[in-house]
């Protein structure tokens, strides 16, 4: 039985984690949940799935929560940073999902890592933020860290009793986001609206914008050096407009593996969760001869220069990734609120990489350090124009 603590339960992979857990009821079990302040869908998936732990993000989401359960159900809560580790290492669960968006999610990794669960990961930017740390202690810990995302899940399908030295590169297929038809001159005005039209996947506000930024190709790439242990000049994109090839490896023969399927998270959410074993799900079958062709484009950096530069912070190690996220994080959650336009995302995150100085081989405080100057940078150039 894998006994879930779910980080981001009221989120698109949270949701549709539950969903999967639905469909397996003997054989996955939630003891916790955390969310943020989402409270009428978290009260709905206390209800349901009955977590002996809930954890919120803050005093009033906590106060409305007990008030939704009423008599109910009476988990015990808790709140903040502390609930969300709380949850992470909850003795009786095995599995920790962590589908949070954000380095937020790099505490309680590492704390999850520390109790000895095993980790499904969906939340790319623990790894973006903080690899060399989580990985070192994933490797300390003996703890093993399963790709959710669906290229990182399709290459770990992929790796499956595979040597890793008969590797010559993975090849990360990537959709082009809501404007991939546009020229960087029509990308001036676009709306928040349009940007959010993501043309395969349903996703949560921040990664749909990244999608369309290219940012979330890029922090897929870091993701993958991280995971699978390979240098950047090993690690390719590629566009593919269906996004029904999830990723692809090749090796040293020439041998090009790739893993396909429908765009639905519920596919690697419930490979992560079953994995090394295969269950039965409900979601629509592949059709390939329904789909006719499938369209593919050499990757245009040009076009997309958040991407180069996560290559660029990605070789340059250290500090520099953390700041790219934090960076990235500050500029999309300002797009998002209509503080800036759609470009000022890349040339905010372009300037506080530029700027940053740097440290090799750093400390956790290290990495958090240069997340909050990143984050403080990103405010201050809004703030100063
Ligand atoms: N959606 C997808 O298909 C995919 C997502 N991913 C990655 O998975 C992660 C989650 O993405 P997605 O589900 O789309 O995001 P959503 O925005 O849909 O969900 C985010 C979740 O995190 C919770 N949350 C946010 N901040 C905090 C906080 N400070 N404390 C506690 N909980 C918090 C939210 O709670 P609340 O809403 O209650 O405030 C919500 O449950 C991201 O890192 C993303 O890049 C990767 C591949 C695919
Ligand atoms: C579902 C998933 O894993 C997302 O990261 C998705 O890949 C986004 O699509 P693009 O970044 O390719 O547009
Ligand atoms: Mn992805």
């Amino acid at each position: 039985m894998k006994r879930i603590a779910l980080l981001g339960s009221t989120g698109s992979i949270g949701t549709s984690t539950l969903d999967v857990v639905e469909q397996h009821p003997e054989s996955f079990s939630v003891v916790a949940l955390a969310a943020g302040t989402n409270v009428e869908v978290l009260a709905e998936q206390v209800k349901k799935f009955r977590p002996q732990l809930v954890s919120v993000g803050t005093e009033e989401a906590a106060f409305a929560l007990r008030g939704l359960l009423g008599s109910e159900a009476k988990p015990e809560i808790a709140v903040g940073a502390e609930g969300l580790e709380q949850v992470a290492r909850h003795p009786e669960a095995n599995f920790v999902m962590t589908a949070v968006v954000g380095s937020v999610g790099v505490a309680p990794t590492l704390a999850a890592i520390e109790e000895g669960k095993t980790i499904g990961l969906a939340n790319k930017e623990t790894l973006v933020s903080a690899g060399p740390v989580v990985m070192k202690a994933a490797k300390e810990k003996g703890v093993q860290i399963i790709p959710v995302d669906s290229e990182h899940s399709a290459i770990f399908q992929c790796l499956q009793g595979e040597r890793r030295e008969d590797v010559s590169k993975v090849i990360i297929t990537a959709s082009g986001g809501s404007f991939r038809h546009l020229t960087r001159d029509e990308l001036a005005n676009v709306t928040l609206e349009q940007a959010l039209a993501h043309p395969n996947w349903n996703m949560g506000a921040k990664i749909t914008i990244d999608s369309a930024t290219m940012m979330n190709k890029g922090l897929e790439v870091i993701e993958a050096h991280w995971l699978f242990d390979l240098p950047y000049k090993q690690i390719d994109t590629i566009l593919h407009y269906e996004s029904i090839i999830h990723s692809m490896v090749e090796f040293k023969d020439s041998a090009v593996m790739a893993q396909l399927g429908t765009p639905d998270m519920r596919v690697p959410i419930q490979y992560a969760l079953s994995y090394p074993t295969r269950m039965p799900l409900q979601t629509e079958p592949l059709n390939l001869v329904k789909l006719g062709t499938l369209h593919f484009a050499v990757m245009d950096f040009e076009r997309y220069p958040l991407l180069q530069l996560a290559y660029e912070c990605g070789k340059a190690g250290g500090t520099y990734t953390a700041v790219l996220n934090a960076a990235n994080e500050v500029a999309v959650d300002l797009f998002l609120k209509g503080s800036i336009g759609f470009l000022a995302i890349e040339q905010i995150v372009r300037k506080i990489c530029d700027a940053h100085k740097g440290i090799a081989n750093p400390t956790l405080e290290e990495i958090f350090a240069a997340d909050q100057w990143a984050r403080s940078q990103a405010r201050a150039f809004v703030n100063n124009g």
